[in-house]
């Protein structure tokens, strides 16, 4: 369940008097995701989802609704936030930021083929050309910085064989972060958490990337690498599947090449991408919030695909 504030008619017809969506007809809690309050709403003037942003804070929400704005307005298919009669992306709903985005058709495709692959790696593609002349800037927050600040209060809850790949890994991607490659990397907003569950298409059709409350400002590398992690693995064991992968890089590549240096750099950072969610994964299961509900992610299945990662070479950007 994942309706932590309700909303009533009564709440939303309030709400969209300061909206141009008409009146309110209906409002239907949403129930997967875990980390805010989502509504299906339907208006007079179509359905959108409303969203009760349970952990950001008014100040942290304009880096994510400027941007999805920003690449709407580009083509990129994002859900486009809708501003109230002031101007405003985001206003109060019981006290807690709110946004009415628009509602994307389709459902999440949980068992890719090539052809959904590569249509995630043209529309990242597209994202990341889009995102060139963004204007705000906000760090990936769940980057080195949160992986030094998470390490020591996840090491204490891990066996030996575990805390020993954590902090080789660690000392790993912080000489990785340092090397000169490195820092000739692309950068620029990225979504930084493209997994299938984020993704909506009708059949073969890509209708939209959503969920952008993990974006920040980071290497294109990683977001491909992130969304290779989840997009072209075998589920079970972590192993990537050689066609989806191509599939996916191919058709980025197409649209925005990759760099000689992003080749170079492509293995570090799938290994990158797997310790980012291990650890965020490892966190909030062993130090949840207070206002945690849910059930949290299995860490094992990305201390899987880092081990995978060392163990075997992915196939490469490009040819
Ligand atoms: N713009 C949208 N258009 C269509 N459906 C949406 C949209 N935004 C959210 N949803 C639906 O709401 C569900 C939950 O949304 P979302 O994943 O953003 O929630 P969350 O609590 O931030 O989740 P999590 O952090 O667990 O991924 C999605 O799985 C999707 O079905
Ligand atoms: N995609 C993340 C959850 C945060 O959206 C994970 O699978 O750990």
């Amino acid at each position: 369940m994942a309706v932590f504030t309700a909303v009533t008619l009564d709440d939303l017809t309030l709400l969209l008097k300061k909206f141009p969506l008409g009146n309110a007809i209906a409002i239907r809690g949403i129930s997967s995701g875990i980390e805010n309050s989502n509504f299906f709403i339907d208006t007079e003037r179509g359905e959108y989802v409303l969203t009760i942003f349970e952990n950001l804070t008014f100040a942290q929400l304009p880096f994510y609704l400027q941007l999805m704005r920003h690449l709407a307005e580009r083509g990129v298919l994002v859900p486009a936030p809708v501003p109230d009669q002031d101007g405003e992306l985001v206003v109060p709903l019981h006290g807690k930021p709110a946004a009415i985005v628009s509602k994307l058709e389709g459902s999440s495709q949980m068992a890719p083929q090539p052809v959904h692959c590569a249509a995630v790696g043209q529309m990242l593609a597209k994202m990341h050309l889009a995102g060139r002349d963004f204007p705000l800037r906000q760090p990936n927050l769940r980057g080195l910085d949160w992986w030094n600040d998470t390490t020591p209060l996840v090491l204490p809850f891990l066996d030996q064989r575990n805390a020993h790949l954590l902090r080789a890994e660690m000392h790993f991607q912080t000489a990785f972060a340092a090397c000169d490659h490195y820092h000739r990397l692309e950068r620029g907003p990225v979504h930084a958490d493209l997994f299938r569950n984020n993704v909506m298409f009708v059949g073969e059709r890509l209708t939209g990337f959503f969920d952008f409350y993990f974006a920040g400002c980071d290497t294109w590398l990683f977001d491909v690498a992130v969304t290779v992690n989840d997009w072209c693995i075998d589920t079970g064991t972590g192993v990537l599947d050689p066609a989806r992968v191509r599939a996916l890089l191919d058709a980025y590549h197409a649209l925005r090449p990759f760099t000689a240096d992003e080749q170079a750099a492509w293995q570090p950072m799938l290994r990158a991408a797997a310790l980012r969610f291990w650890l965020s994964r490892l966190y909030d299961l062993y130090l949840p919030r207070a206002a945690e509900m849910l059930t949290p992610h299995d860490p094992t299945h990305f201390e899987r695909i880092l081990r995978e990662r060392i163990a075997t070479p992915a196939p490469g950007l490009f040819a």
